[in-house]
């Protein structure tokens, strides 16, 4: 999934809508005065607000600025606002409120054209809890979502993630620029790709280093972070910033260079000082022999010779993290010839991280290198290969994109049974990324699963739950529990619990309605029994369901549903439906989905079949026309056969 298309503003029409555009506009202020010390990231954002507003959109913009604890002046946006207004030529409305009745008011006057700026989304702590009652009544200000918050894509927060689980959302021409051109380097890189690590510390930038390693010809390690790697080589570094706790990492990163062929190059000198500050009194030493009363605070001459040279015939660079204390001139001399070498190179250069693009910048280097990130935080993750929120609650470019759900049923609900397949799945799905999947676990296991899937595309679902919120029904779950903990899908109707536990259309009904209060995307089963298809009832019976399950649910809500057939004759039994057979009946819900709505939303649905799906059957069954993934049973408790089946994507 890490590498599944998102749709962009492109992909949709915003003529006469209301569009909820989360931008970064977490910019630098002067501590006294206020003043915008940096717009880049204002400035970052007009594309997407210029090519919205053109296409005939009233915009509702939310970000958020610092780290406030409650509703703050000193964090208000009203300064951005007028930084925004001048820059676009155009008076933008500013909100007195986040989502109060000033915020609402203004919203609901908004005509195309326009542009409301929410205040600070963080003056609500709902927001970073990512709230979904939260996300809802932001939600409702709009018709469409659109996330360009790059800076911010590492959060999983309500305007950054929560909100698309009630609206369309797609990404927003900085978030889509961010991962082509980073994305373009990790997947498909020009050789030699160099990669350049500095700043602090080991234990920052470890995942970008053993995701890297993977990746690249060259890894240069300097700034604070090479003391550590010093020492693992037997150094003594005096009073250099070392993490001793991280020296046996550092022989296992050295080792794996190794291994891997990759030429790693550390300072072989160090500017040290005998205090960490300014105007110190330094000198150039051993980095592996530096006295006991100095510290590295930058690399050497040698080094910087050395690590240009490496730098001058690379033709991907990517950078992040600076190689000395440069806030202290004396100390970023290693830093701004590392920034010359990689502006000189000529190479396709990222740089990743708000330290390192602050020394491109402040250098005059900015118009040389290819990429600067918007996002310090977000573009380590994104480098080291995790999965941003913010990019993966956005709507997929194919609407249905093949869905590998796994239904456990009543088994591996023990959390640490749960957490093993899950490991062991994920290590048979290495690399997957044509499909979604969807783990449908027991209650009991559905807080170890999210912990064990954070940071990876697989998703989590629920097998049931009940219609209402809280009340007196022993043993039920609630939606609003599912959401809050961050379940993604909840699969309901499925015919064990229409036969064993009293489900009727009417019940499915109602809980697909409370799910989508919640925010939550239903998996709808449906199916007959082997009497009904015998006696030529399928279609009668799956045609009332669907339309009994549906009664009363708005045509918006489609968009997150997903169908998934399964005769019952099939559930458990080993006996298949021939792809034939499937493909009919797939092909039946969709033309009955169009007649209670519309074509389009029928041909966007996704539509699953169920019933004995293994890795022999899957690929077959998901290259029929209407039919997008399969909701597994016995097969998805055994990682490797459900592996095959995510992998069988048509
Ligand atoms: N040799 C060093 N000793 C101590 N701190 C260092 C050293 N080299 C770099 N640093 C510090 O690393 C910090 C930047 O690291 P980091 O936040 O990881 O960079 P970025 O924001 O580019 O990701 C700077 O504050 C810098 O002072
Ligand atoms: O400035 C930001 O992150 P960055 O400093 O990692 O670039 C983003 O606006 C996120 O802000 P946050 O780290 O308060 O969530």
């Amino acid at each position: 999934m890490a590498g599944m298309q998102k749709k962009n503003i492109a992909d949709i029409c915003v003529k006469g809508k209301k569009v909820l555009v989360r931008v970064d506009f977490n910019v630098p202020q002067d501590k006294k005065t206020g003043e915008i010390t940096d717009d880049k990231r204002i400035k970052a954002a007009l594309p997407t607000i210029k090519t919205l507003l053109a296409n005939g959109a009233a915009l509702i913009l939310t970000s958020h600025l610092g780290r406030p604890k409650g509703v703050d002046p000193k964090f208000s946006l009203a300064p951005v606002a007028e930084r925004l207004s001048e820059l676009l030529g155009q008076k933008v409305i500013m909100a007195k409120d986040t989502l109060g009745e000033d915020a609402k008011a203004k919203a609901a006057d908004l005509k195309a054209g326009q542009i409301l700026l929410l205040e600070n989304i963080r003056f609500d702590p709902k927001e970073k809890k990512n709230d979904p009652a939260f996300a809802r009544e932001l939600a409702s200000l709009a018709d469409v979502y659109v996330n360009d918050a790059f800076g911010s894509a590492h959060r999983a927060h309500a305007s950054t993630a929560g909100v698309a689980n009630y609206l369309p959302a797609v990404s927003g021409l900085l978030i889509q620029k961010e991962l082509e051109v980073m994305g373009q380097a990790l997947q498909n890189p020009k050789r030699p790709f160099v990669a350049i690590l500095g700043g602090a510390k080991v234990s920052d930038k470890i995942g970008v280093i053993q995701n890297l390693i993977q990746k690249v010809d060259t890894l240069i390690i300097g700034g604070g972070m090479a003391y550590t790697f010093a020492v693992a080589r037997g150094g003594k570094v005096g009073k250099s910033l070392l993490e001793e706790d991280k020296v046996e990492l550092a022989k296992e990163i050295l080792q794996a260079a190794e291994a891997k062929g990759v030429k790693l190059l550390l300072p072989v000198d160090t500017m040290a000082g005998h205090d960490f500050a300014a105007d110190t009194e330094s000198e150039v030493v051993d980095t592996m022999n530096i006295p006991d009363d100095m510290e590295g605070l930058d690399i050497g001459p040698e080094t910087i010779k050395q690590f240009c040279e490496a730098v001058k015939d690379a033709k991907t660079v990517v950078w992040n993290g600076p190689m000395g204390v440069f806030e202290f001139a004396k100390f970023a001399v290693g830093t701004q010839a590392v920034a010359k070498a990689v502006a000189d190179s000529g190479a396709v250069s990222i740089i990743g991280g708000g330290d390192s693009a602050a020394a491109i910048e402040q250098l005059g280097f900015a118009d040389k290198v290819t990429h600067i990130s918007t996002g310090g935080g977000a573009s380590l993750e994104f480098l080291e290969g995790k999965t941003l929120p913010g990019v993966a609650c956005l709507d997929d470019k194919n609407p249905r994109t093949i869905m590998a759900a796994g239904n456990w049923k009543m088994n591996q609900g023990v959390p640490k049974q749960a957490e093993k397949l899950i490991g062991d799945l994920q290590a048979e799905l290495k690399g997957e990324e044509n499909s979604e999947v969807v783990l449908g676990v027991p209650f009991t296991a559905l807080a170890k699963a999210l912990d064990t899937v954070a940071g990876t595309d697989i998703r989590i679902a629920a097998q049931n739950c009940h219609f209402a919120d809280k009340g007196a029904y022993t043993g039920e779950v609630s939606p609003e529990w599912l959401a809050r903990m961050g379940v993604k899908y909840v699969i309901l109707g499925h015919s064990e619990r229409r036969e064993y536990f009293a489900e009727t259309d009417e019940t499915v009904n109602q809980k697909i309605k409370a799910c989508r209060h919640w925010g939550l995307r239903p998996i709808l089963c449906c199916g007959e029994t082997l009497a009904e298809r015998e006696a030529q009832q399928t279609f009668t019976k799956i045609g009332h369901q669907i339309k009994a399950a549906l009664a009363g649910v708005p045509e918006s809500d489609l968009h997150f549903l997903t169908v998934a057939y399964e005769p019952i004759w099939a559930i458990g039994t080993g006996k298949t439906a021939t792809d034939a057979q499937a493909e009919e009946v797939c092909a039946f819900i969709r033309d009955e989905v169009a007649k209670l709505y519309s074509r389009e939303t029928a041909d966007n649905l996704r539509i699953l079949y169920g019933g004995s799906v293994n890795a022999a059957n899957a690929a077959g069954l998901f290259g029929q026309k209407d039919i997008d993934g399969g909701l597994v049973g016995g097969a998805s408790l055994k990682a490797a056969d459900f592996a095959v089946i995510a992998k069988s994507a048509k």
